[in-house]
């Protein structure tokens, strides 16, 4: 069983998870990619199985798999490992909570179901609670994407007392651009300590300012220390610094179209691990653009990335 734990905050990476040729589960990567994101990121919290990760396009046994070797793999290098369980059927999230904290991760996640959906918040909050009464010993985390699960129940009206029906519920990940609300959940939970996570990388900075404790994202694979030094900045108040950090991610990853299928591609570029290519329905990026990106990479001094180098973007392909 977990034991009680610190609270999650600064950057969390969502892990990708890397994939061969043929669609398989890369495992035999991980232990290399935590090393990296440790040493050349400087980034110890981890999502594993979330968005980024394809979560939800893999078998219950893939997700279970794929979080084992993250924890095995992370022990004693990772502050903290949290599991994204959320799936479509009740027994499953509930297979995977439970799973979670035979594993000794830190902390389980949550999506709203998407496909047979919850309109009100009480049917939603019925559901998180049974998901998370099969790990009661876990922190919990609703995470809100309503741009993926067409579930637009508001995160400041979830909230609302929900300690009362989750006793474990220890924060959200807010992966949405609608900073009012996420303002409104900073400022009417102040007393709780909960973790206010934001979710949508281009726009930290403003979280930040709308009382943001922590973020997840997928840019924190490649771009960890790159944004530790803007919330340094921030912290030292030097606001056009920061804002230089932020418009510089703003310009160069993440224009339409940026999701997960570049997020491999710029992975496997910068890092030098092959993540391989997305699994069916996601495509892999094109040539052209993992061409551009690595000529934008190369050309942009701030982002004078040293382990840069020609042809990574082919290894494991
Ligand atoms: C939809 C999606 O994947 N959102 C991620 C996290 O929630 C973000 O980390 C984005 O990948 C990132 O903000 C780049 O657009
Ligand atoms: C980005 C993020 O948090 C996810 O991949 O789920």
């Amino acid at each position: 069983m977990a034991s009680p734990k610190k609270k999650l905050q600064g950057l969390v990476a969502a892990t990708i998870t890397p994939m061969t040729e043929n669609g398989e589960i890369n495992f035999s990567v991980i232990g290399q990619y935590v090393d990296y994101l440790v040493k050349e990121q400087g980034v110890k919290n981890i999502f594993v199985n979330g968005t980024t990760g394809e979560g939800l396009s893999l078998s219950v046994s893939e997700r279970r798999r794929v979080a084992e070797e993250w924890v095995t793999k992370g022990k004693d290098k990772l502050d903290q490992v949290v599991i994204h369980v959320g799936a479509l059927s009740l027994k499953e999230s509930q297979e995977l909570a439970q799973h979670a904290a035979e594993i000794g991760a830190d902390g389980i996640a949550v999506i709203a179901p998407f496909f047979l959906k919850p309109w009100s918040k009480d049917v939603l909050i019925n559901f998180l609670k049974e998901v998370a009464a099969a790990a009661p010993a876990l922190p919990f985390y609703y995470y809100h994407i309503p741009a993926l699960t067409g579930v637009k129940i508001r995160a400041e009206e979830l909230l609302d007392g929900i300690q009362d029906k989750i006793p474990t519920f220890q924060g959200l990940k807010f992966s949405d651009t609608d900073l009012l609300d996420f303002g409104q959940c900073v400022d009417q939970n102040r007393q709780q300590q909960f973790a206010f996570l934001f979710g949508v990388d281009e726009q930290l900075l403003s979280a930040l300012v709308m009382g943001a404790t922590g973020a997840v994202g997928s840019t924190y694979n490649y771009l960890g220390r790159k944004t530790s030094q803007m919330l340094e900045a921030f912290e030292r108040k030097d606001f056009s610094l920061a804002l230089n950090y932020q418009s510089c991610f703003l310009i160069y990853f993440s224009h339409p179209g940026f999701g997960v299928s570049q997020t491999k591609a710029i992975m496997t570029l910068v890092s030098g691990i092959p993540m391989g290519p997305p699994r069916l329905p996601l495509q892999k990026a094109s040539r052209e653009f993992t061409d551009s990106v690595e000529a934008k990479l190369k050309s942009l001094d701030f982002l004078s990335f040293t382990d840069l180098k020609d042809g990574d973007l082919e290894a494991g392909s």
